[in-house]
């Protein structure tokens, strides 16, 4: 109605209150109509429709004459037949762009990721309150870096135009003294900025892996069955370091770019509107492009990251285990294995990039196309006197920031949201309630070690429930004496063990300590009091005191060094170049395993405990190193629990319990077992080496 008013050029239809007199009408008819078409219940996208369509107009028009500068002469809307299809044009764009882009794809994160997001990312960045200083520093540094960073077109513009047009020396001067100015505040305020947002980040980096390494050492060990170690590795390090460096990085270039882009805004308005105008057409559209972008990117760099903590596992787990690899020619199985690993992170990291050389060419395209019809705009208004030569170049310095920095928002809030994922998975591990009976309080100053398994059934977590470890088992260790578990392979022996050291919670029944449940003790005490010595013990690169002293605040060493004279380990010692001192070599590996052994059980005895689990711990150690160890271990009247798989050993034992299948079968001294002629009589062959 409006162009058709205007085009009959009937200018008293009203001037701007006569456009949106007819803009409301035209609204209110056509949703009248479409609502006695649809029974009352037009879609919600057709209302909107409808609205662009017919208030376009007028806040166009409103626009212009709020934009108008004084000394022009608004003379209301001119007719010009372009902006019939224009108008309508514009408005089915928008409502494109809108409709099918930005609403549909926030429709489509509005699923648990987006609602989560916000609470997620507040808790984040509740984690930076101790650099509260450093980071209203970093943000006051970067507000006046970028004000610095917007007046430097707008001088060199001032600059350029007082070349052509011969002013004053002194005006000159002065413009390019205030260029000087601001050019150096920006580098000066930039420099500082980056330096205290990237220390705010260490800091970050610093607090959240020591929480989150400590939430690891807390879980039970079932969580370390269920996460391979490369993962948890992956999260502590690269997670971390992507979390805090997406949320702080964008964080920055958010505020930088939404201040810039105020303060550029309002030269650029100044300076022409329909420029910016103009301007302003690149952003849906590219906001269009880079949500569909980031939607695909998003799922590729989580594909990207797990391909990473794969590879890693999979070289970690060749590399620790090489004498194996090449002890069973597996060289080519793994090489051909750690390949195919590579090829479909290739194949993943290719296709990423192929979706980001085609969006980089979509949006230059784009560009480019908005910045001939900014030339083309500007010839005109140039011709008309409306714009000078160094207005324009002025402008144009500001135009490709502008869109960089409405690229930079969107950029930022999507990679944001991106990290959301991350962030989250990081914050379940850091929730994550272990699955293990809270400790107790129980502390006492003697222990006899009287321990008691009552009706002990156990399965796994990762077994399934009808396939229990245990079953039932009841079972007495005495202080002063030896037991010794005795069974065929997978009858429950180590299975035992891990529950008396408190690995895992049986399901049912319960393990007393002098009478108490096992999980009324402190855990530092029960560890203190009980010390368990495993076949293949695991050292820590580092020297051999260190490795005996390992977790003691306290340690006697000169006790350690006559307890090694006693075990006749002092002899394998002195062999060592620097004794005490020499370097063990990683995970031990540069000590003899009967060594490893010796150092493993001087380990225990240094913690003088009452309770001792041997898990075929001497079984590398020679007959005479044998008979010494056993002696020295029973000493102070211990309870001492043995797994034992040699006869030797199993003779020295003061009490044998034969375990089957779960169960406990047979029990009494060696004799007595062999006197019964029952289960351990008949399997004696195959259950010892000699
Ligand atoms: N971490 C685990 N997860 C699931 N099942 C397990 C696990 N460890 C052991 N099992 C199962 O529990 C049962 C008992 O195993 P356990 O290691 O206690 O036997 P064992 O008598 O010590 O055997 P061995 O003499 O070979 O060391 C077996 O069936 C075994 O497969």
């Amino acid at each position: 109605q409006w162009t058709g008013l205007v085009l009959l050029r009937c200018y008293s239809c009203g001037g701007l209150a006569g456009i949106w007199v007819l803009g409301v009408l035209k609204w209110a008819s056509l949703r009248g109509f479409t609502s006695a078409l649809t029974d009352g219940k037009p879609q919600p996208v057709l209302s909107r429709l409808i609205a662009l369509l017919c208030l376009l107009t007028p806040v166009l028009e409103s626009g212009r004459t709020l934009m108008a500068r004084p000394s022009e002469f608004y003379i209301g809307p001119s007719p010009n037949l372009s902006m019939l299809p224009l108008s309508t044009l514009s408005s089915s764009l928008a409502c494109v762009v809108w409709e099918k882009g930005l609403c549909a794809e926030g429709k489509m994160r509005k699923g648990p990721n987006k609602v989560a997001a916000k609470p997620l990312l507040m808790r984040l960045l509740r984690f930076f309150k101790p650099d509260t200083l450093y980071l209203v520093s970093a943000f006051s540094f970067l507000i006046l870096g970028v004000m610095c960073d917007t007046f430097i077109p707008f001088y060199q513009g001032k600059v350029i135009d007082m070349l052509r047009e011969q002013m004053f020396q002194s005006s000159f001067y002065l413009a390019l003294g205030q260029l000087t100015l601001v050019s150096f505040g920006s580098a000066m305020f930039s420099g500082l900025r980056g330096g205290l947002f990237m220390c705010t980040l260490a800091r970050l980096n610093k607090r959240f892996k020591h929480l989150l390494f400590y939430a690891f050492l807390q879980q039970e060990v079932y969580f370390f069955e269920e996460n391979n170690p490369g993962h948890l590795s992956a999260r502590l390090h690269s997670d971390v370091d992507r979390m805090g460096r997406t949320v702080a990085l964008n964080a920055n270039v958010l505020v930088r770019s939404i201040v810039k882009t105020f303060l550029m805004l309002t030269v650029m308005l100044n300076l022409s509107w329909e420029l910016t105008l103009l301007t302003f057409i690149e952003m849906p559209l590219l906001a269009l492009i880079q949500n569909k972008y980031m939607t695909i990117n998003t799922v590729l760099k989580e594909q990207i990251q797990d391909c990473h903590a794969q590879n890693k596992h999979l070289a970690f787990q060749t590399i620790s285990g090489i004498h194996t690899v090449r002890s069973f020619k597996g060289e080519e199985v793994e090489q051909r294995r750690y390949k195919k690993a590579l090829e479909e992170l290739c194949t993943i990291t290719k296709r990423s990039r192929l979706y980001s050389i085609t969006y980089t060419f979509i949006r230059r395209v784009v560009s480019l196309g908005i910045k001939i019809f900014i030339l083309i705009q500007a010839r005109t208004l140039i011709k008309s006197g409306q714009l000078t030569i160094g207005s324009l170049v002025t402008f144009l310095l500001y135009q490709k920031p502008m869109s960089y920095n409405l690229r930079e928002i969107m950029y930022g809030y999507g990679d944001t949201m991106s990290t959301v994922g991350i962030i989250s998975k990081v914050f379940s591990y850091l929730d994550r309630i272990p699955k293990i009976k809270k400790e107790g309080n129980l502390a006492p100053e003697k222990l006899e070690g009287r321990i008691v398994f009552q009706n002990v059934t156990f399965t796994y977590p990762s077994a399934s429930a009808d396939k229990p470890a245990l079953k039932s088992v009841s079972m007495k260790l005495q202080p002063g004496k030896m037991t010794a578990l005795v069974g065929p392979n997978g009858s429950g022996k180590t299975s035992c063990v891990n529950l008396l050291k408190r690995l895992y919670e049986p399901q049912e029944g319960q393990i007393l300590l002098d009478g108490e449940p096992l999980q009324s003790y402190k855990h530092k005490y029960l560890h203190q009091k009980m010390a368990s010595v495993s076949q293949n013990p695991v050292l820590f690169s580092g020297s051999l005191r260190y490795n005996i002293e390992y977790g003691l605040r306290d340690c006697n060493f000169e006790k350690v060094k006559e307890m090694a004279n006693n075990l006749n380990a002092q002899a394998f010692i002195s062999h060592l170049e620097d004794e005490y001192d020499s370097d063990v070599g990683e995970a031990g590996g540069k000590l003899a395993v009967g060594l490893r052994q010796w150092i493993a059980i001087l380990r225990a005895l240094a913690r003088d405990p009452q309770i001792i689990i041997l898990d075929e711990a001497t079984s590398k150690l020679d007959i005479t190193a044998q008979h010494a160890v056993l002696p020295e271990i029973l000493k102070a009247g211990r309870t001492v629990l043995v797994v034992a798989h040699q006869l030797a050993t199993v003779e020295q034992a003061d009490h044998i319990i034969f375990l089957e299948k779960g169960e406990v079968v047979e029990e009494g001294t060696h004799a007595e077992l062999m006197a019964k002629e029952g289960r351990y009589y008949r399997l004696k062959e195959e259950l010892f080496t000699t």
